[in-house]
């Protein structure tokens, strides 16, 4: 009798099963229209392998949001893969991500462990899924108080003339984004940790200098240990294992620096002194057991893991882009700056209230900030059924399967015509005469950005302080347009660590 060979048994198998089981997938998800990769582009090979003509790649949002969606014409979609990953729902307008932040609570919507940084740093507020992330969440959001804001828009100016030396009139300057980077990362060390940071990373071997430098080698390692499964790192490759020692380091680090605040605060109390009231202290005095919303030493680590990253990078790389876009649009940029002059006559005395009323200026990081946003997707697992109310192509309601999941695509939604009338022009007017509440690239419902405020106002203050010593040029190739230089650098966008973003666009800054 013929006999097939073992390995094609077992791949034709493998084939029957993925092809019913793709069928099943489209059944389940109503025969929605979609896309049909081979592979999922989210999963850890879809990662890895970059976009080309067989494979969607993992920034496929990015890379199809003029046409996504059909050219915009279907406000939810499915994608579905052929061989191998997660199928799921894909939404596409503000509508539609407004009614899956309504439903957030109701219907139990989960962060899903894959997409967060669980498997890194342990349960936090940014990954932890319903009572959970209440506590988390209850500890965490009162801490973003009016006094930080206060104390952003101080450091703000404080680390602005730090930074200034560094920063080279009339010549062409490479390394901005790095330079925005750092000024975040000393801002929430500062206004959220209590820790002074300087703008120089020291080579002192003081605790703070340490965190500093760990901190440094985490950011550049993090999207490593996001994407690798943990035992990865215990196979004998030199460069893994030492990417494995530096995490080790800086959580137990990390861990210390908690230990220790949290005997200080301890100490303070006794003494009737409980002002240091900063982020981390409030986070640490919930390892008490008495404390109304106690947090474990390991959930207090996650948390500061967490507000460290979740603010260092996205805030820095829409910083970046506001700076690259107002130096390609100088109309918009004289109007930015003749509000800076307006509202902060005197630099020095910049108030919360000063940066509250710069909304022009907000607008202009806005309108950057959804030309490239900072955060690609944002995935829900989901636990029961619900109903959206889809109006492209016509208006129908749509069930959400119980076990599917659905993924908000920001950048599609960012770049939606019918949300945002010709979305690939920069025009910060469309968030004017006052900045919407549900900025679309913060989130919105009760997992929206817990640090939103914060991002925003130290970032304007930083802006302020900029604009008003100099005026920006995003340089330009030889002979090149300034639509040209706009494709250019929309071109480049890519993930820089956790954040989409610009990356280092070089500019050219002259004294006003
Ligand atoms: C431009 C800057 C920022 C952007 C674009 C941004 C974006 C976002 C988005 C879209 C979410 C929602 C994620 C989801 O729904 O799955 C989020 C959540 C979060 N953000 Fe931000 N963020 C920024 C700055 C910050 C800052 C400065 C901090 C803290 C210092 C911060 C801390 C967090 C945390 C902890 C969460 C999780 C909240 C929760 O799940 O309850 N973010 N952020």
């Amino acid at each position: 009798m013929f006999k097939l060979p073992l390995p094609i048994c077992i791949g034709a198998a493998f084939l029957v099963y993925r092809v019913l089981r793709f069928w099943q997938q489209l059944a389940f998800h109503g025969y929605l229209k979609g896309y049909r990769p081979l592979l999922d582009p989210h999963s850890l090979p879809g990662n890895a392998i970059p976009a080309n003509w067989w494979h969607m790649g993992f920034m496929w949002p990015w890379l199809q949001r003029k046409t996504a969606h059909f050219h915009h014409t279907y406000d939810l979609t499915t994608l579905v893969p052929l061989l191998m990953g997660k199928s799921m729902y894909v939404v596409a307008s503000v509508d539609l991500a407004r009614q899956i932040w309504r439903n957030e609570v109701k219907t139990h919507l989960l962060k899903p462990s894959d997409f967060t940084t669980e498997g890194v740093w342990g349960s936090s507020i940014a990954s932890a899924n319903g009572d959970d992330w209440k506590r988390h969440r209850r500890v965490v959001a009162p801490a973003f108080s009016p006094n930080m804001l206060v104390r952003a828009v101080e450091e703000s100016a404080l680390v602005y003339k730090s930074m200034k030396p560094d920063l080279q009139s009339d010549a062409v300057i490479t390394n901005m984004h790095a330079l925005l980077l750092r000024f975040t990362l000393v801002m929430i060390c500062r206004c959220g940790f209590g820790m002074d940071v300087d703008w120089k990373q020291g080579a002192a071997n003081d605790g703070i200098a340490v965190f500093d430098r760990a901190l440094s080698v985490a950011s550049a390692t993090l999207i490593h240990r996001l994407i690798f499964p943990k035992w990865l790192y215990k196979l004998p490759v030199r460069s893994l294992r030492k990417i494995d020692q530096c995490w080790e380091t800086v959580l137990a680090l990390i861990a210390s620096l908690a230990a220790g605040r949290q005997a200080e605060s301890s100490t303070l109390k006794e003494l009737g002194d409980d002002e240091i009231n900063d982020l981390f202290t409030k986070l640490v005095s919930c390892t008490d057991e008495a404390a109304r919303y106690s947090l474990t030493p390991a959930e207090v680590t996650g948390d500061m893991m967490s507000l460290l990253f979740a603010g260092n990078e996205t805030t820095g790389s829409a910083l970046m882009s506001t700076l690259v876009f107002l130096g390609l649009h100088p109309e918009e940029q004289q109007t930015a700056f003749e509000e800076i002059m307006r509202v902060v006559p005197s630099a020095d005395d910049m108030t919360l209230r000063d940066v509250s009323n710069l909304k022009y200026l907000l607008a202009c990081m806005h309108e950057a900030h959804r030309l490239v946003p900072a955060t690609i997707n944002l995935p829900r697992d989901v636990p029961e059924d619900f109903v959206l109310r889809s109006m492209l192509p016509i208006e129908r309601n749509i069930v959400i399967r119980k076990g599917s999941r659905v993924m908000i695509d920001v950048m599609a939604v960012c770049h939606n015509p019918h949300d945002f009338p010709n979305p690939e022009s920069y025009n910060p007017a469309r968030w004017m005469p006052d900045v919407k509440d549900d900025v679309i690239m913060f989130g919105a419902g009760p997992r929206a950005c817990v640090g939103r405020r914060f991002a925003q106002v130290e970032a304007v203050a930083f802006l302020a302080h900029f604009l008003r010593d100099w005026r920006v040029e995003t340089v330009l190739l030889d002979g090149e347009t300034r639509f040209a230089a706009l494709e250019r650098v929309l071109e480049g966008a890519s993930m820089f660590g956790t954040a989409f973003g610009v990356g280092e666009v070089p500019i050219k800054i002259l004294p006003r």
